[in-house]
């Protein structure tokens, strides 16, 4: 019986079989009121709370048979050779901005002073208060310099977002080059774990992108609708250029994939990622915000057969659903209005996520229970909801799709 691959990921709902998450940590209780805006927050979870509702989450994989593994036990297992940990804490200090030798090399005899791996990660995670840490032997104006900003090395409370540092596409990853420094720095859990962990080190994963390119890509414009058809938004957060070189990279492959949609969408923080307005739950059942109904821009990228041409792009403007209904060769797609209607309750609803639901099997949602329109009409539909308590992880801007990663699907 041939393996399952370490990373199997052809559809947005073939029933799911692995899943990586991040419970909350520290990092959460480390936002300050000053620094929600850079760290992408619009307030700040409770975290006791916000990690009750993160155990509910975690439940409903479990109690559906999906193996759930966590970022920070797959990163602490894979920095356990004394090599790599050496090299994992080199470029984490390198790109935390740190200034002064004497300070980062203080900090690194803090990170090194952590006996487990475990905690290490947590603490890599948290974030670093300055008063954690003491420079002796100042050897210059930075490391002397006592400014008022109160951490040596920032938290990073976007972790628990596992959609969008890396994506599973096929039995490869992409491992992203996020649009801001605050988010950046996560996809390097990414690089180690899939680079160094027991289970993806020598599983012939692909690596599709790398954190290291020039341009920006992040997981919740990455939509696999299909084994032959990937959406992907060019956002807020995504560019195009980013998109050439991922399809470039899978079409030379030869994985099933056939065609790229790239749909140009509007570059605000409310439509950050095209899972914010725009995700599959069944066969032929989509939510969508309201707002992005009517006529859209897409590009649909194919592998050229023209010599020396390497793609064929065509750029359409069309609805959605005449889109999707063409590419995924569907007689009839249903679309599923975030909040039913443009209007107050769609912008609520799409604000706290409703579009952002996450398949665990085809027909089978989890939903956040805060969007109740949304969920009524997902029932209407004959769409099974797994509901969770959402009132403090939906502070961080981001629902169900964005706080998990599938690993491995049962393909359809
Ligand atoms: N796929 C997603 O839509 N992820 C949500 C990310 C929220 C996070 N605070 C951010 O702004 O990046």
């Amino acid at each position: 019986m041939l393996k399952t691959p370490a990373i199997d990921v052809y559809s947005e709902i073939g029933k799911l079989k692995k899943v990586l998450l991040r419970r909350p940590g520290s990092e959460i209780e480390n936002i300050t009121p000053d620094l929600m805006d850079r760290l992408l927050f619009d307030d700040i979870p409770y975290l006791e709370v916000a990690r009750q509702e993160h155990d509910a989450f975690a439940e409903i994989f479990r109690r559906n048979d999906v193996e759930v593994v966590y970022l920070e036990d797959l990163a602490a297992q894979s920095i356990q050779a004394e090599e790599i940990r050496a090299l994992f804490l080199e470029e984490f200090i390198a790109e935390s901005g740190i200034r002064g030798d004497m300070k980062k090399a203080a900090v690194l005899d803090y990170f090194q002073s952590f006996e487990d791996t475990r905690t290490l990660i947590d603490k890599m995670m948290a974030g670093i208060r300055k008063e954690e840490v003491f420079i002796a032997n100042p050897k210059s104006l930075s490391d002397i310099m006592d400014s008022d900003y109160p951490f040596l090395i920032d938290p990073m409370p976007n972790l628990y977002f596992t959609r969008d540092p890396f994506a599973s596409v096929g039995t490869g990853v992409t491992i992203h080059h996020m649009r801001t420094v605050t988010r950046q720095r996560e996809t390097l859990f990414g690089k180690y774990i899939f680079k160094y962990h027991p289970d993806f080190r020598d599983s012939g994963i692909k690596f599709w992108y790398d954190r290291d390119e020039q341009y920006c890509i992040e997981g919740g414009d990455i939509l696999v609708l299909s084994d032959k058809v990937i959406a992907i938004g060019i956002s807020e957060r995504t560019d195009a250029a980013a998109i050439d070189l991922f399809a470039s990279r899978l079409f030379a492959d030869g994985q099933s994939f056939e065609v790229i949609l790239a749909f140009d969408i509007p570059k605000s923080r409310a439509y950050m990622h095209l899972d914010t307005v725009f995700t599959m739950v069944d066969h032929a059942t989509f939510t969508i915000h309201p707002e992005i109904e009517g006529p859209l821009t897409v590009y649909s990228i194919k592998k050229s057969t023209k010599k020396g041409t390497e793609f064929d792009i065509e750029k359409e403007t069309m609805e959605l659903k005449r889109i999707l209904e063409r590419y995924l060769e569907l007689e009839e797609v249903t679309l599923i209005r975030c909040g039913g209607k443009r209007g107050i309750d769609a912008g609520r609803e799409q604000w706290n996520d409703g579009s952002n639901t996450l398949a665990i099997a085809p027909g089978e949602v989890v939903v956040y229970a805060r969007n109740h329109i949304t969920n009524h009409l997902l029932e209407e539909n004959g769409i099974r909801l797994h509901v969770m308590p959402s009132s403090e992880l939906s502070r961080g801007r981001g629902g169900p799709r964005c706080m998990s990663m599938p690993l491995i699907r049962e393909r359809l």
